[in-house]
This record gives structure tokens, sequence and C-alpha cells, in this order.
């Protein structure tokens, strides 16, 4: 009797807790607003049952709590919205504040595991730090030039075609790129651009965006059940296949290479196994040699199909949606060519290099600005460890996911005057530097970040010069949505002629 008596009192006393610091934490959150919240599923009805549609109703939500930082509560959870730059400064500069939303790592670790993008603590740091010179700068030349040679690839394709879907082309380009250059394998996707891996890419980001959206996601035995779980499977093993055969194809190479290194021992430091910076694989194949661990076949095959999707598909979007524009404005598609005529003079065929792509300040305002329009990544997410305060003052307490939500910011008139209208020139003109934060920043930006400019300065810089692009016409005007990332269902469908240089 005693036992059950001290049970039911610790029982009491954790509820009492809990009670206490979510009143704790309403009385802080309710400082900013927000809805009414219904018992349990609190504002969760708003966002709807179409994943599809969610990102939307946030918006609307936003525009009528006066386009600022508002709450929403959804299932269990609290969320804050935030488009305030200087707050955006806070959270995304803060040391330690480093963890991701847990309806984000939920959606995306069926398919990707603990990988870089989702795990925390001593796993995130030693990955992070074990993949970061594969990213420096000074490894940019080189990333550039595998750029160059895979333009070659497309361009022999796209000199067969007067009308393209933007999306098939350019994702299997950039798939090739990241797996020459961070891989050190040839996959060679541009020969096969209906391969099955990118229809798994392509449900992979649905399944992510469902998953991030159903409430009921973090019951297992419901989700078992459901036709999502059975497709995560499919695309599972779709994406872990292809990262096995990259993986596989790398291991015999670096093998051969150790083999011929052994019987030249004049030539072994000359390759880039051992100088180790270049090939993002081998630094995690030959862990152990860089940072003293030796990783898991199973940590290695999660970090490759994690770089693998997230290269490819994040540029290959940002790619085409820059084209769609170029193509929709002609104008702009004039300014395109004649900085590149500036820096090449006649020259259609001349490959850029890091110097010339530096030099391309037009182009990279043109890329951005498709970028604003169409984020290709619309929020970003912080879990809340501790308590945060922001610029007025007031506090965001721990337990809270604070969501950057890029597509409110990006279409804030107090941040960009008349957003709703496609002017790259507006890039020439000061913004706040937490306005367009399109890479994040901080401790936990975007990895390859410098890798993505170089390789869509370079596609632009090479294929502009080549070839005219046009919209391809009625009925093809994409259809776009707003899923984790911008993406039009029915893809971009553009006009491709070559160019006559006058
Ligand atoms: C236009 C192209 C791209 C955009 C817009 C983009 C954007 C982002 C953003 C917003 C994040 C989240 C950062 C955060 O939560 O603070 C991120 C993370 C990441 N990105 Fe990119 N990215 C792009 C291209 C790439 C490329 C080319 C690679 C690699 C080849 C890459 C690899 C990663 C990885 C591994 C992470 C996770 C980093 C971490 O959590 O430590 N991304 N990216």
């Amino acid at each position: 009797m005693f036992y059950l008596l001290v049970v039911i009192g610790a029982i009491l006393l954790c509820v009492y807790c809990v009670l206490q610091r979510c009143n704790r934490n309403w009385k802080m959150l309710r400082e900013y607003p927000g809805d009414y919240r219904l018992p349990i599923i609190g504002n969760g009805l708003q966002l709807g049952f179409d994943s599809e549609k969610s990102s939307d109703k946030i918006f609307k939500l936003w525009k009528k709590h006066g386009m600022k930082n508002f709450r929403m509560t959804v299932g269990s959870e609290e969320w804050l919205l935030v488009t305030n730059p200087d707050d955006v400064a806070t959270i995304l500069n803060h040391p330690t504040q480093l963890c991701k939303q847990v309806e984000r790592n939920t959606g995306m670790q069926p398919l990707f595991g603990n990988s870089l993008s989702t795990s925390e603590g001593e796993r995130w740091r030693l990955i992070r730090k074990l993949l970061t010179p594969s990213f420096h700068f000074k490894t940019l030349e080189k990333k550039i030039d595998t750029v160059n040679e895979h333009c070659d690839r497309l361009f022999e394709l796209l000199d067969e075609e007067d009308r393209i879907d933007a999306y098939k082309y350019l994702k299997a380009f950039m798939l090739d790129t990241v797996c020459s250059s961070l891989m050190g394998v040839d996959m060679k996707f541009l020969d096969s651009i209906d391969h099955p891996y990118f229809e798994a890419g392509d449900t992979a980001m649905k399944i992510i965006t469902e998953n991030y959206f159903s409430y009921w996601r973090s019951l297992p035995c419901l989700i078992t059940f459901t036709k999502l779980y059975k497709e995560t499977q499919r695309i599972a093993k779709i994406l872990d296949a292809m990262s096995n055969d990259v993986i596989s194809q790398r291991r015999k190479k670096i093998q051969k290479l150790i083999e011929y290194a052994e019987n030249n021992k004049n030539h072994v430091m000359e390759h880039d196994v051992l100088t180790g910076k270049e090939c993002l694989l081998d630094r995690l194949i030959l862990s152990k040699l860089y940072c003293g661990v030796t990783l898991t076949e199973d940590i290695i095959s999660e970090e490759v199909k994690l770089v693998c999707w997230t290269g490819h598909h994040t540029t290959g979007l940002a790619l085409s949606h820059a084209l769609y524009f170029i193509a929709k404005f002609p104008e702009v598609q004039h300014k395109v060519l004649q900085e590149q005529k500036l820096i090449f003079g006649n020259d259609r065929f001349k490959k850029p290099n890091h110097k010339e792509i530096n030099e391309m300040k037009y182009l990279e305002a043109v890329i951005k600005e498709s970028i604003r329009v169409l984020p290709a990544i619309t929020k970003i997410s912080r879990h809340l460890k501790n308590d945060l305060q922001l610029k007025d003052g007031r506090v965001v307490p721990a337990n809270t996911t604070v969501v950057i939500f890029f597509k409110g910011m990006y279409q804030d008139p107090k941040l960009f005057t008349e957003p709703e209208k496609y002017n790259p020139d507006r890039f020439f003109s000061p913004i706040h530097n937490y306005a367009f934060v399109p890479f994040s920043s901080g401790p936990r930006n975007c990895i390859g970040f410098r890798f993505a400019w170089a390789a869509m300065k370079g596609l632009i810089s090479n294929i502009i010069r080549r070839y005219e692009f046009s919209l391809a016409g009625p009925g093809t005007e994409p259809q776009f949505v707003y899923r984790l990332m911008t993406e039009s269902s029915n893809g971009i469908q553009l006009n491709i002629k070559r160019r006559v240089y006058s």
C-alpha cells in the first residue's frame, strides 16, 4: 500500500510539473499573435489534411497575423513562425541551439536515417567536421572543371531537342556532378534521365512533406498500416541501392589506387585519396585516417544517400527555376547574355573558371531572385533546448519549434519592395543581411552552398551562350506546389534553340 501511494504521488508530481511547465511556456508564447487552440489538436485543423497545401495555409495565417512572427500549436507541439530578420539572425547564429525540428526529422529519418541533416550532438559534430574540407573554397576550381565536363555531356543531349522538361535534364546533370565531385565515381545518370532513382527522389520529397504535416506520424502502430509506410519502404530501397552502388564502385577504385601506391611508392602522396580534400566519400570510407574514428557501413550509406539526394534535388530545382524566369522574361535573358559577352567576348564555348564565375554578378542576382520568388527550401527550423530571448525582449520557451518561414520573409513588403514582381536588380540595393538566407547561416548552414553556387553559375554560363530559351506555351505553365521545397507538379517545360551570336 505504501509503495502504491509513492507511485501515485510520483505520477501526480510529474503531471503537476508538466502542467506547470506548459503553463509557463504558454504564458511566454501567448505574447505572440496566434489563433485560439483547441484541446489536443491545437491549431492543427488550420493546416488541413492535404500536406501539399499546408505551406500555403501557413502563408495565409502569417498574413492574417500582420506579417509578423506568430505562434501555432500543432498537435502537442508549439511552433513559433519567424519572419523578422533580426530574430532569424539570433536563431541561426546561436552557438548551441542547433537541433532540428522533431516533425521534420520524423519525416526524413525513415529515408535518410540519422545523417548530417537530422542528427545532433556528437554524431553531427563528427560528420560535419569530417566533411567540411570537401566543400572548402580551395576545392572549387576542380569542382567547376567537373561542372564543365558534365555540361559537354548535357549539350550532346540538348542538341537533339527543341523542347525539354528542365527538371529531368538538370537533376541528372546535378547528380552526375555531385557523384563525380564528391563521391569520386562517374555514375552517368545523364545517359539514363528516366532512371528510377529520379522518381524515387521526387517521391521522397512528397513523403517528407506528408510526414511533416501528419499529426499521427509519431504513432508507429498506426503508420505501419498506411499506404505511405509501404511507399516509404519502396523508396528507401531505391535510395539505398543507389548509394550502395556508389560506395562499392568507389571502394573498388580506392583498392586499386592503394595497390598502385604500394607498387609505386614515389607517387603515393600525389593522389587525392591520400591528400583527402576533394572526395567526400574517401573521407567517410577512410575516416580513421582523417578523424581517428572508423565509421560503420550504415553511417557511410546514410551520409552518401543524404548528400546525393539533397545535393542534386535542391540545386536541380533552383537551376530549373532560374532558367524558367530567364525564358519568361526576354529582357532578363538579354542582360544575362550581355554579361557573358562582357566576360567571354564572342566565345560561345569557353568554359568558365572560378575567377570568371565570380564576375557574374547579374547572373547571381537572377538566381537569387528566382530563389526568392520560388524558395528552393520553404522553411527551416530549430527545436529549442533552452529558452531563447529575441531582439524585442520576448522570450521563446524551451521545447518550442522555431520555424524560419522563408516563403513569408521573401514576400514581406517591409523587406522586399513589390515582392510579387520578379526583379533581379533589387539585389543591387542594400537589404537586411538576414532577409535573404536561402542557404541558412551560422554553425548549421548548408555545407554545400559554395558548391551549389559554382554549379548553378557554371551551368547557366555555359548553357545560355549555347541556347536560347522560351516558355513552351499554353497548357505547360508550371503548377508550383510548396512542399518543403518548391516544385512544379508538371515540371518546367521550355523551348530550346541553338543560339546564333550576332
Ligand atoms: C540551391 C541549392 C541548395 C540550397 C538552397 C540549400 C539549402 C540548404 C538549407 C536551407 C539547409 C538547412 C540549413 C539549416 O537548417 O540551417 C541545408 C542543409 C544542408 N545542405 Fe544544402 N542547399 C543546397 C545545395 C546543397 C548541395 C549542393 C549540397 C551537397 C552537395 C547540400 C548539402 C547539405 C547538407 C548535407 C545539409 C545539412 C547540413 C547540416 O545540418 O549540418 N546542399 N541546405
